[in-house]
């Protein structure tokens, strides 16, 4: 297993710092979901690690030692900025990508014809890549970065564009990649795939991180709400000292509690006023998360 790690990692454009004394590690085997809203960082932070963005301060680490031109070779990287020629057969393409990693010709072309064939693109291997349709385009592209057995991918929004089919599809794919031990890191504006998917996940917001963890760190950090069930209108809940509801439905009401004691007063009031149903914490959901920690 083999971790790959940013260290206070700065970009400046000017006097703007995109990107400001970033650290994360992406352990091997696991998948890491890179999230942020627009601008945050996530392109410029993926552009250093691979090298084709200068860094103004700070230091990508592979394997514990500082990455080098020939670690970086070796890397998987799917570029916002996509990468196939439209106007070239998609089966040469990876080929030739395969080869850059070293991969001989003939295996290059095998391992290529594989990838095609479980895409259910054998038969379209000599198309044009512009033939093929935008979603079959995308999976091409991943497949791109998954050639020649990887040590790290880095892959800048593999999942946009793809249908939930496809998803599933290029998710199996790169789990053959973390079962080797390879870590995988990925930038989504999906939270709910980022939430399916990862073991890791990293928050980043105006270039800074502001949340990195397992999904369950993250709920734990997160704020805690309650949900309370009871036999009518739960409006009330709204008057209570210490409670902030953030939902009223009906009966149903999901609140925000300051303390234990204003659960117990709150319990108390409710069983004065009739039947409690239920009254149960309830985990955030990255969604909430992300707002909390992004806000
Ligand atoms: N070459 C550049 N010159 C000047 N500013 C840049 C350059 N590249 C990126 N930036 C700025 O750096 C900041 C971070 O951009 P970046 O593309 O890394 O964000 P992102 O998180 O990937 O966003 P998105 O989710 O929209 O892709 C933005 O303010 C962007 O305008």
């Amino acid at each position: 297993m083999t971790t790959l790690e940013v260290h206070d990692l700065t970009r400046t454009f000017g006097d703007r710092r995109a990107v400001d004394a970033v650290s994360f590690q992406a352990p091997g085997g696991m998948l890491t979901g890179f999230v942020g809203s627009n601008g945050a960082g996530k392109t410029t932070t993926m552009r250093m690690m691979m090298g084709v963005l200068s860094i103004t301060s700070g230091e990508v680490r592979f394997g514990g030692a500082p990455v080098t031109r020939a670690d970086r070779r070796t890397f998987g990287y799917m570029p916002e900025e996509r990468g196939l020629y439209p106007k070239q057969p998609a089966i040469d393409q990876l080929v030739y990508l395969a080869r850059l990693r070293g991969i001989p010709a003939a295996a290059a072309r095998t391992e290529a014809m594989e990838h095609l064939d479980r895409l259910g693109l054998a038969e379209r291997a000599k198309d044009h890549v512009e033939k093929l349709s935008l979603g079959n385009q995308q999976r091409v592209q991943i497949t791109a970065a998954l050639m020649g057995r990887p040590r790290a991918l880095i892959l800048d929004e593999p999942f946009s564009g793809l249908d939930p089919a496809a998803v599933d599809g290029m998710v199996d794919l790169l789990r053959e990649h973390t079962a080797r031990g390879v870590p995988v890191l990925f930038s989504s504006h999906q939270l709910d795939l980022v939430e399916r998917l990862c073991e890791r996940l990293v928050i980043l917001r105006t270039g800074e991180v502001v949340a990195d963890g397992t999904p369950a760190e993250l709920q734990e950090a997160g704020t805690v709400r309650h949900r309370l069930v009871l036999d009518s209108d739960a409006g009330w809940v709204r008057g209570v000292p210490g409670v902030h509801a953030v939902d009223v439905d009906g009966p149903t009401a999901l609140v925000e509690l300051a303390d234990d004691a204003t659960t117990q007063r709150l319990l108390a009031t409710a069983l004065e006023r009739g039947q409690v149903r239920e009254l149960s914490p309830v985990r955030p959901s990255l969604a909430q998360i992300y707002r909390e920690v992004t806000a």
